[in-house]
């Protein structure tokens, strides 16, 4: 039996549900091996309404840590989290070119759900100029899309398209736009743009709070298909039915966050 690979390049989040936590369980569940790459490690306050402290690994055990599993190991995807520098897109940028990574996703995080803030503004530019062009697939969130396409207002599945349109241009082979919750719609639809056709996804909308590390959750369900050998299509579809799942199944850690259960594809068998 052939055990595929998939790398995380992300930060820890310490609460267990996004980063490369997120990524692990997800891998696991899909029957993907997973590999991590630490960059960042984020904790949470419970004494400051849960606020979100980064601490940043030095740029040198992040290349250690590439060089481990892309040198010394070989992955059949790779996947990218909160990436606080462009020290630190540069030098992801580098390994995926050194190393001829083949399945490329770029999950372009620039806030934590529940802010509309940049966390990193000049990672922005990175993720536009540097990794863009090396993706497989780039899937930004609609706050996420502003961002990358300069379209300020994204409300609907016509604005989805425009953005997504604007996003491939600056590389990505496809672009996923997750409308989410976001938008003004009954259903939580995603955009799918290959450069020639639009697919869009749809799965019902649930009035839930309990989304932390969704968008985590889909990239890496996506990476995990496409590391087994599934065309971009019918890995994100295959994601999108595992995230559904796992939002439905969505619980509270505290009275501050709650994720999404990875486990929860399980429980629809
Ligand atoms: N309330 C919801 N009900 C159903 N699906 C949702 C909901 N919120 C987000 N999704 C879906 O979850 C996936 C991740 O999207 P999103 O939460 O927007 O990503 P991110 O965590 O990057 O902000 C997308 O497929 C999106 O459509
Ligand atoms: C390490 C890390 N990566 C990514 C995210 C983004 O999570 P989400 O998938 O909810 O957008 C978070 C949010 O807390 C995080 O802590």
């Amino acid at each position: 039996m052939t055990i595929c690979k998939a790398l995380a390049v992300a930060g820890s989040d310490t609460s267990g549900g996004a980063g490369l936590q997120a990524d692990l369980k997800t891998f696991q569940e899909l029957g993907v091996y997973g590999m991590t790459a630490i960059t960042v490690i984020v904790a949470q306050n419970p004494n400051n309404d849960w606020s979100h402290d980064i601490y940043p690994l030095p740029l040198t055990a992040l290349e250690a840590q590439l060089e481990t599993v892309l040198g010394g190991i070989g992955v059949d995807a790779l996947k990218t989290g909160m990436l606080a520098t462009t020290e630190v897109i540069s030098l992801v940028a580098k390994k995926i070119d050194q190393y001829a990574v083949k399945n490329v996703v770029i999950d372009p995080v620039m806030a934590c759900k529940g802010t509309d803030e940049v966390l990193h503004p000049e990672c922005t530019v990175g993720i536009r100029e540097i990794l863009a062009p090396r993706a497989t697939i780039i899937t930004p969130n609609v706050f996420e899309a502003t961002q990358l396409s300069g379209i300020r207002s994204i409300r609907t599945v016509e604005d989805m398209k425009a953005a997504a349109a604007a996003i491939h241009k600056l590389g990505p082979k496809n672009v996923l736009i997750k409308g989410g919750a976001k938008l003004d719609t009954d259903e939580a639809i995603d955009i799918l743009y290959d450069g020639q056709e639009f697919t869009v996804l749809r799965s019902p909308k649930f009035n839930t709070t309990y989304t932390h590390g969704a968008g985590c959750t889909y990239g890496a369900a996506i990476t995990a298909g496409l590391a087994k050998g599934l065309p971009v299509p019918a890995a994100v579809k295959q994601a999108k039915e595992f995230i559904t799942a796992a939002i439905q199944a969505g619980f509270p850690l505290n009275s501050y966050v709650g994720p999404t259960y990875h486990a929860a594809h399980r429980l629809n068998k």
